[in-house]
């Protein structure tokens, strides 16, 4: 089974990133793309994010054999019911959210004749909307799909090849596994920069000039996590809610040893666990694995 005829729905970052990749990567497949806004629909039409822009959900998905759903996770349930009348039954209906158990539920229980296989780039950045997408972006990049038993073995294999077209690398997970995990290494860091960057900004004694005038790389990297999407991160978080609490957790345990060591003067402490992370980073890049990119540092594509 090889995918030939795509509905994107969304247009903004991810949405279209896959209409340009696929665009190029893939010049035999069709695309057709809807967004709920008028005004993001205009904009895709002028920069071409999917070779039919539809004035409709329903013309968006009536022939697709795949649909992908590239909306804020707190979108999905909405961006279902707008397509769920016109999806013919067994077209494949995937989606890109950063978390994955309680959308694939949704999607599931709004679309119960598709074939749903739920699925998340590893790929992005803190711009938004349908100027924000470019075509490399899944390139030499994660994405994880989450299946559940009812997946057919051909979908999963027809969506995994879309993904390998774009250049991505698949990784089959448990939706719950995926969450933890990136409560870890997504969700948890983005939190934490907006909170670095929100405390900054409230201090009384420091002045805003002064937290832009001498920031220096450490908290410049944060301000960049921090300019992302807010409707998308407010979603994530509310929909990702357990693991990220739990992660959360331990994270805060270790943060208040942290200020208990310096409020003691326990150097000790500090110094032991400074070490030992950046141990952790040093046999990262032994290991030749210094980025988040599969097949980072291959030599031979
Ligand atoms: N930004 C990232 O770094 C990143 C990376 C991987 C996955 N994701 C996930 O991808 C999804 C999209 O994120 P993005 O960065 O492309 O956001 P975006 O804001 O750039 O684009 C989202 C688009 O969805 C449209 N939309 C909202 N509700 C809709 C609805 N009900 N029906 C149709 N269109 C609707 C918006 O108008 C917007 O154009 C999110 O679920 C996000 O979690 C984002
Ligand atoms: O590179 C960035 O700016 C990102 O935030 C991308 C990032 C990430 O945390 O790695 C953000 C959310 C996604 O779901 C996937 C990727």
């Amino acid at each position: 089974m090889t995918i030939s005829r795509v509905a994107i729905i969304g247009l903004g970052l991810i949405g279209g990133s896959i209409g340009l990749a696929v665009r190029e990567m893939l010049p035999g497949v069709a695309t057709t793309g809807w967004d709920a806004d008028a005004a993001v629909r205009r904009r895709a039409a002028e920069r071409g994010l999917a070779g039919t822009i539809c004035e409709t959900a329903g013309d968006a998905v009536r022939e697709a054999e795949l649909v992908i759903l590239c909306v804020p996770v707190g979108a999905m349930n909405a961006a279902a019911e707008a397509i769920a009348a016109d999806l013919v039954p067994g077209t494949i209906v995937s989606d890109v959210g950063s978390s994955k158990r309680r959308v694939g539920e949704a999607l599931a229980k709004t679309l119960p004749g598709a074939v749903v296989i739920p699925a998340h780039p590893v790929a992005g950045t803190e711009n938004s909307g349908p100027d924000a997408g470019f075509p490399e972006l899944f390139r030499h990049r994660w994405c994880i799909v989450t299946p559940d038993h009812t997946a057919p073995p051909a979908a999963v294999e027809a969506l995994t090849q879309f993904w390998e077209g774009l250049g991505a690398t698949v990784e089959i997970m448990d939706p719950a596994h995926h969450d933890l995990v990136l409560a870890v290494t997504s969700h948890i860091p983005h939190l934490i920069a907006y909170t670095i960057v929100g405390t900054a900004s409230d201090l009384e004694d420091v002045t805003r000039g002064e937290v832009i005038k001498y920031s220096a790389g450490g908290f410049r990297d944060f301000t960049r996590i921090a300019a992302s999407n807010p409707t998308m991160w407010r979603d994530v978080f509310l929909s990702n809610r357990d693991a990220v609490l739990e992660v959360l957790g331990r994270f805060t345990e270790d943060l208040s040893l942290l200020q208990r060591a310096i409020r003691d003067g326990d150097g000790e402490t500090l110094f032991d666990l400074f070490e030992r992370t950046r141990a952790i980073r040093r046999s990262i890049i032994e290991e030749g694995q210094d980025d988040a990119r599969p097949d980072f540092g291959r030599t031979d594509h």
